[in-house]
């Protein structure tokens, strides 16, 4: 289990991560999205003990992960930025890795290798920026890590790599409980693979759930009283006629109208929903689900819209 308690960061003034908590599960897939610049690098070089938190607590099982090489053998982070291996072959590098983890497994890499098609005694530097992350993959596979840290790894990766990176680590949490987190701005995969979504903005957590807890209370609802009845648009709520009245009993994100249909992305479970209808007895009541990047975008705007109505 990653625990993250109270943790701040600031770099010149900024405080690029402002008091956040997390928690990622044993055994999952905790995914880390948010806006550009939002701070999820600098969580992960923390997660990984590379930057220090100027406040509050990283632990792994208990234990802080900052100058601790046992925690950081058991961890393996694929960071954007490669250089530090631009200079070394893959043997090279597997002589060395080889030495540092505990549990290497030389098999694991030949068996990677052969499906990411990589000669092991060219430099990573004359490697493509995508056969570089596939040559990074491959090492942090063969060794075996309890946690595996990924900034955006599979953004540029082709589908066919990308597939069977996703099946490595599905794999691996099946079979040995490995926990990874996750950065990437490809919401629909992170919506296909991972247990939990974490959602930054502005250095703040926004969102932290189960991907299906979150899907499960978060609707998009096309709604109509008829032909007759004036929209909820329209009629700014005011009619309690045409059943308007009822949307205040709703946590409306977001609402337009088309018509005499109504549109809400609402914030609700699904009995509060039936009791809704049940009392509104709307002619069309239709839920729609929301992708992951729609949930992110409403949860986003409204952040906003909250931010902008108090300047
Ligand atoms: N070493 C540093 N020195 C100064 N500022 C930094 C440093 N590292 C990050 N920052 C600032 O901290 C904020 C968060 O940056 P970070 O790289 O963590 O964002 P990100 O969510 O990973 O962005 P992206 O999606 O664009 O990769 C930004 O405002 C960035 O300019």
């Amino acid at each position: 289990m990653i625990e993250v308690r109270s943790v701040t960061k600031s770099f010149d003034g900024l405080r690029a991560i402002d008091d956040i908590d997390m928690t990622v599960k044993p055994g999952s897939i905790y995914g880390l999205v948010g806006t550009n610049g939002s701070g999820k690098t600098t969580i992960l070089n923390m997660l990984c003990g590379v930057t220090r938190q100027d406040s509050g607590t990283i632990m792994f099982d208990g234990t802080p992960v900052y100058e601790n090489p046992a925690v950081k053998q058991r961890l393996w982070y694929i960071p954007d930025d490669l250089a530090f291996y631009g200079p070394y072959t893959i043997n090279e590098l597997a002589r060395f890795f080889g030495r540092m983890f505990p549990h290497w497994n030389a098999a694991i890499l030949d068996v990677t290798l052969q499906h990411f098609h990589l000669d092991r005694d060219k430099r990573i530097s004359r490697m493509s920026k995508g056969m570089r992350k596939q040559a990074v993959f491959a090492l942090g596979f063969a060794s075996e890590p309890d946690y595996l840290i990924l900034d955006e790894p599979i953004d540029g990766l082709d589908p066919l790599v990308r597939k069977r990176i996703w099946e490595l680590i599905v794999g691996a949490s099946a079979d040995r409980g490995m926990t990874t987190v996750i950065s990437s701005h490809n919401l629909r995969e992170m919506e296909g693979f991972c247990d939990s979504i974490c959602a930054i903005d502005h250095g703040k957590v926004f969102i932290e759930r189960d991907l299906d807890d979150l899907k499960s209370d978060i609707h998009k609802l096309q709604v109509s009283f008829g032909s007759n009845a004036s929209s909820a648009g329209n009629a700014q709520g005011s009619d309690a006629r045409t059943g308007i009245d009822a949307y205040r009993d709703l946590n409306v994100l977001k609402q337009w109208s088309s018509g005499s249909v109504d549109f809400l992305i609402v914030k609700n479970s699904q009995q509060e929903l039936d009791r809704f209808a049940a009392a509104a007895k709307p002619v069309i009541f239709d839920r729609i689900p929301l992708t992951l990047e729609e949930i992110f975008i409403y949860e986003l705007d409204r952040g906003n819209d909250e931010y902008t109505s108090r300047l």
